[in-house]
C-alpha cells in the first residue's frame, strides 16, 4: 500500500519532544493527507458493523503529560474488537507474569490472518501470539475470576482504567457478534482439543465477545496507548495501571503481532508497536511520548484500517516518533574516538 510519505523526513532533529502547536499541525496535516482514501470496505461479517458509515474518521494524540488533541470524529463511538487484545494481555500478563505467557501463547508472527485456524495446525495447537484470535480467546481464558462474569468484570474495569473512563459494553454489537461467531467458537473448541483451555471454551468466547463489544472513543484509545507510552501510569488520571515491565512486554508482542501479517511491512513504514481492530481504529504507541489513535472503518485485506495507515505513517515521521529513525550524530556529549 502507498503511504505517500517517502517525501517527509524523519524529523528527529534535536531529539526534543515536539510541541503541542507542532502536534496539533501534524494532525491537521495527516488527517488531509488521507481523507481522499476511499480503498477498502466496512467489515460486515459481523452483521451489526455492516451499516457503519465508512467516511466517518478521527485522529487523536494524547501525550504523556497530559495534552490530548484531535481532529474529525474523534468522539464517535465505536466497539474496541481486536484492539481489547493488547490491553486484556498487559492485564493478564500484570496478574500471572511474563514468563508463563510466552511459554502458553507465545509472542512469534504467524504470518496467517487473525482468524486463522490453520496457525493452531501448523503448530500443535500453540497459538503463537495474543494478537490472533487463538491467542487472545486463550490469553481471555486465563482473566482472573471464579466465573465468567467475574472475568467480564475485571476486564471491563482493566480496560476502563486504560481509558481513564468507564467504558460500557454495546449491546447490539455483542449480540450481533454472538449469533455470528461460530469461526471463534470453533478455534476455542480446537484450542480445549489441543488441551490449552481449562475453562468451558463457549464461556470464553463469550467473554472475549463481550471485551470485543466494549464502546470506546478514538481519543479514548489514544489515552489507552498513552498509558503504555507513560510506563503504565495513566497520563489522565495519574493512577497506574500496569507496571513498566508488562507496558515494554505489550509494546514487544504489538511490534510483533499487532497488525497481524502485516506487522513487518507496519514496523518498516511506521516505526511503532501499533495495534488494530476490524471496526476501523488502530492505536499506536510512540514510547515515553504519545499514544496515536486513528479511526477510519475502511478495511484492507488484512482488516487494518487504510486512512488510519497512512495517518500514522505521517505522523510518525513528522513528530520524530520512528524508534529505527537514526538520531543526530554524537549529540552525547562525549568526543568522537
Ligand atoms: N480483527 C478484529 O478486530 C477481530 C475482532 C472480532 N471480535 C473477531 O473476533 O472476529
Amino acid at each position: 500500500m502507498d503511504l505517500d510519505v517517502s517525501a517527509v523526513p524523519y524529523t528527529v532533529a534535536t531529539g526534543a519532544p515536539p510541541s503541542s502547536d507542532d502536534v496539533a499541525e501534524a494532525i491537521h496535516v495527516a488527517y488531509d493527507r488521507s481523507l481522499d482514501l476511499t480503498d477498502g470496505a466496512v467489515a460486515d461479517y459481523i452483521p451489526e458493523l455492516a451499516d457503519t458509515s465508512p467516511d466517518l474518521f478521527g485522529i487523536c494524540v494524547a501525550e504523556v503529560d497530559g495534552t490530548v488533541q484531535g481532529v474529525g470524529d474523534v468522539d464517535h463511538p465505536f466497539t474496541i474488537q481486536s484492539i481489547s487484545k493488547a490491553f486484556v494481555w498487559a492485564l493478564v500478563c500484570e496478574e500471572i507474569g511474563d514468563e508463563k505467557l510466552i511459554d502458553l501463547i507465545g509472542v512469534n508472527n504467524t504470518g496467517l490472518a487473525f482468524d486463522s485456524v490453520m496457525s493452531l495446525e501448523l503448530n500443535d495447537g500453540h497459538p503463537m501470539n495474543p494478537m490472533g484470535n487463538a491467542g487472545a480467546l486463550a490469553t481471555t481464558a486465563l482473566v482472573p475470576g471464579d466465573s465468567p462474569d467475574e472475568q467480564w468484570e475485571f476486564i471491563r474495569k482493566g480496560l476502563s482504567r486504560f481509558a481513564g473512563k468507564d467504558l460500557e459494553l454495546d449491546e447490539a454489537v455483542y449480540r450481533s457478534e454472538s449469533a455470528s461467531n461460530q469461526r471463534n467458537q470453533g478455534i476455542a473448541r480446537l484450542l480445549e482439543g489441543y488441551g490449552r483451555i481449562g475453562s468451558n471454551p463457549l464461556d470464553v468466547v463469550d467473554v472475549y465477545t463481550k471485551q470485543c463489544s466494549l464502546l470506546v472513543t478514538a481519543t479514548d484509545i489514544a489515552v489507552m496507548g498513552a498509558t503504555l507510552a507513560d510506563g503504565g501510569i495513566n497520563p489522565i488520571t495519574g493512577a497506574r495501571v500496569v507496571s513498566e515491565t508488562v507496558c515494554h512486554d505489550t509494546l514487544a508482542v504489538l511490534a510483533a503481532s499487532g497488525l497481524y501479517q502485516n506487522s513487518g511491512e507496519w514496523l518498516f513504514r511506521i516505526g511503532l508497536p501499533g495495534k488494530s481492530g476490524v471496526t476501523g481504529g488502530i492505536v499506536t504507541i510512540a514510547p515515553g511520548k504519545a499514544g496515536i489513535a486513528t479511526f477510519s472503518p475502511r478495511l484492507d485485506a488484512a482488516g487494518n484500517s487504510v486512512r488510519g495507515q497512512r495517518a500514522t505513517a505521517y505522523l510518525s515521521r513528522r513528530l520524530g516518533f520512528d524508534l529505527f529513525a537514526s538520531r543526530p550524530h554524537n549529540t552525547s556529549g562525549k568526543s568522537p574516538r
